[in-house]
C-alpha cells in the first residue's frame, strides 16, 4: 500500500541501515535543515525498519501539529525508555485516555493561576542562587541545575531546605540521563523492532536489556522515593503544600489515579531542572558573547527596578528588552531541538502520504534558524523581539497541539526571573587563559533530548559591592521567610 502512494522524497537510503549512517550524532537538526532546503516541505528518512518524516517549516508544523492536532497527536515507541522505568511517563505516553487524564490533573498545578501561588516561593529562592553564584562562579550550571531541582521538588512534593533535598535531586538527575539516553527516537533497535524486548537477558543482541535493567533500578528509585516520602507524611500529618500532597488529598483516589498523581509529579520534577539548566546555561554564553546586549539589559533593570531591590516575577511587563533575551535565547538555541510526534490514522500533505504510524519530528532548531523569518539567525539578537509584529519564539519551542509543554507558564516565569536577577547583580564575560587569552565559547551541542552546550568557561563576577550586598541583604530577608509554598486549590 505504501509503494502504491506517493511517500516524500529524501536522501537515499542504503540497503538494511536505511539513511542512519548519514546522521550526525550530535547537531542532527542542522542536517535534516540541510536536507529540508534540499527534498521540500516533508522529508523522508529510512532508519532500519522504520521511516522518520522531517518537518523544518513553521508553516507545516502548524498545519499539521496545529491545525491537524487530532491526527498528529501520539508519540513513537519508547520501548527502550519504558524498559528502563520510564513506562508511564506523560512525553511518553501514547494518545489516549491515560494521557487525557494525566494531562488533565498535571494542569490542575501548572495552570497561571497554579503558578502564581509558587511566585512568592521562587522570588523567596533567588538570592541563594545568587550567593551560589558569587561564592562558586565556576559551578554556574551546577548552581542552575540546584534552584531549578529545588523549585520542582517544592512544587512537586514540598521538600524543603538545601541538604535534605540532595538525596533527590541527585536521584532525579540520574534518572533524567537515562530519560535523555533512551528517549531518542530511532537509536535504539528494540524501539523499532518491538519483539526484541521477549529476548532473555542472555541471548544473543540482548545487551540493552542488562543495561534497562540496571537504568530501571535508577530510575524506580528516584521516581518512587518522593512520591511515597510524601503519601507517608499525609498519613503523619506533617506533609507540607505541594502538588502531591493536593492531589491526594482532593482527588477521588483509586490506585490508578494515584499512580496517574505519582506521574504527573515525576512530570514535574523532571519537566523542570535539566530543560531549565540548558536554556540558562544558553543564555550564560549568550551574555559573554554578545556584551552589549548584556549592558543594554543591564540599564534597562537599572531603570526599572533600580538597584535597591531584586527583580521579581512581577516585573515581567515593565522589562521588554530582558524578556526578549529570554525569547533570543530559545531562538538561538531551542531547548529541545525535535520533538516527535506520532501520526494516528493515514493523512496526505501537500500531495504525499503520511501512514498511521509515521513519526513525524519537527525540527524546532530549523525553524529558528529560518532566514526568511530571521535574518541573520545565528546571531544573538533580543532586538528583533522587540519589533511590532516580530514573531513569536516561545509558542514553538515548547511543542504543539495537544502535546504542547504543560509546564511552559511557571518555566518562562522562572527563568525570566532568573536571568533578570542575575543580569541585576553579575557581569558575564568571555574566560582568560593562564596567558591572559580570551577564552571563545564554542556553541557545540551535545547529544540527547535536551539540547545542552557541552561544558565552556565563563568568567561571572559581581557588578559592584553594592551588588554584593543587596544579594547578601535579600539572603537575610529570604531566610525570615516561609521555606513553604503557599497551597493552591485545584
Ligand atoms: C525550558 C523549559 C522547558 C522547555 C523548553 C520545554 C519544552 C517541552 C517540549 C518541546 C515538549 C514536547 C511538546 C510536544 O510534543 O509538542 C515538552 C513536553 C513536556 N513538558 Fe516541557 N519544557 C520545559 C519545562 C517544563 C516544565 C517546567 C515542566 C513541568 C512542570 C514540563 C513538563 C513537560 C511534560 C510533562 C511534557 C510532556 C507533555 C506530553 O507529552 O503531552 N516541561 N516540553
Amino acid at each position: 500500500r505504501r509503494k502504491a502512494r506517493n511517500l516524500p522524497p529524501g536522501p537515499k537510503p542504503l540497503p538494511f541501515i536505511g539513511n542512519a549512517h548519514q546522521i550526525p550524532p550530535e547537531n542532527e537538526w542542522i542536517k535534516f535543515k540541510e536536507w529540508g532546503d534540499e527534498y521540500g516541505d516533508l522529508v523522508k528518512i529510512k532508519m532500519p525498519g522504520s521511516m522518520l518524516y522531517i518537518v523544518n517549516k513553521r508553516k507545516v508544523v502548524d498545519e499539521l501539529f496545529e491545525a491537524r492536532s487530532a491526527v498528529y497527536c501520539s508519540r513513537p515507541n519508547f520501548i527502550m525508555a519504558s524498559l528502563s522505568g520510564w513506562d508511564h511517563s506523560i512525553p511518553t505516553l501514547p494518545y489516549g485516555q491515560r494521557l487525557r487524564e494525566s494531562r488533565k490533573l498535571l494542569k490542575k498545578g501548572t495552570s497561571p493561576a497554579a503558578v502564581k501561588t509558587y511566585h512568592p516561593y521562587i522570588n523567596r529562592d533567588l538570592p541563594f542562587f545568587l550567593e551560589n553564584m558569587l561564592s562558586t562562579p565556576d559551578k554556574f550550571v551546577e548552581h542552575y541545575n540546584r534552584n531549578a531541582a529545588r523549585i520542582a521538588l517544592k512544587i512537586a512534593y514540598g521538600y524543603e531546605g538545601i541538604t535534605e533535598d540532595e538525596r533527590i535531586i541527585q536521584g532525579g538527575v540520574k534518572a533524567m540521563e537515562v530519560f535523555s539516553a533512551t528517549a531518542v527516537p530511532g537509536v535504539w533497535a528494540v524501539d523499532t523492532f518491538p519483539f526484541l524486548r521477549h529476548l532473555p537477558s542472555w541471548a544473543p543482541f540482548s545487551s540493552f536489556k542488562v543495561f534497562a535493567e540496571r537504568c530501571k533500578r535508577i530510575t524506580d528509585e528516584a521516581l518512587n522515593t518522593p512520591f511515597y516520602e510524601v503519601k507517608q507524611r499525609l498519613e503523619n500529618g506533617t506533609a507540607d503544600g505541594s502538588f502531591t500532597s493536593v492531589m491526594l488529598s482532593t482527588e477521588k483516589l483509586d490506585p490508578e489515579t494515584e499512580e496517574i498523581i505519582k506521574w504527573c509529579a515525576t512530570g514535574i520534577f523532571t519537566g523542570q531542572f535539566d530543560t531549565t539548566t540548558a536554556t540558562l546555561s544558553w543564555f550564560t554564553m549568550a551574555m559573554a558573547k554578545y556584551p552589549d546586549v548584556q549592558k543594554k539589559a543591564q540599564a534597562e533593570i537599572d531603570r526599572v527596578v533600580g538597584r535597591d531591590r531584586l527583580p521579581e516575577v512581577g516585573d515581567r511587563d515593565s522589562l521588554p528588552y530582558t524578556w526578549a533575551i529570554l525569547q533570543e535565547t530559545m531562538r538561538w538555541h531551542p531547548t529541545v531541538a525535535l520533538v516527535p510526534h506520532m501520526a494516528v490514522q493515514d493523512d496526505t500533505y501537500g500531495g504525499y502520504f503520511v501512514p498511521a504510524g509515521t513519526t513525524v519530528i519537527a525540527n524546532v532548531w530549523a525553524m529558528m534558524h529560518d532566514e526568511n523569518v530571521y535574518h541573520d539567525a545565528d546571531k544573538f539578537m533580543p532586538e528583533r523581539f522587540c519589533e511590532e509584529g516580530a514573531p513569536d519564539s516561545l509558542s514553538v519551542v515548547f511543542g504543539f497541539g495537544r502535546r504542547i509543554c504543560p509546564g511552559l507558564v511557571v518555566a518562562q516565569t522562572h527563568m525570566f526571573v532568573t536571568i533578570a536577577s542575575i543580569l541585576a547583580t553579575l557581569n558575564i564575560s568571555k574566560a582568560r587563559d593562564n596567558a591572559g587569552n580570551v577564552i571563545e565559547p564554542r556553541e557545540d551541542a551535545k547529544s540527547g533530548v535536551i539540547n545542552f552546550p557541552k561544558p565552556f568557561q565563563v568568567s561571572i563576577t559581581p557588578r559592584s559591592d553594592a551588588a554584593i550586598q543587596l544579594i547578601r541583604r535579600s539572603v537575610e530577608h529570604s531566610k525570615t521567610l516561609p521555606d513553604k509554598l503557599e497551597l493552591f486549590s485545584p
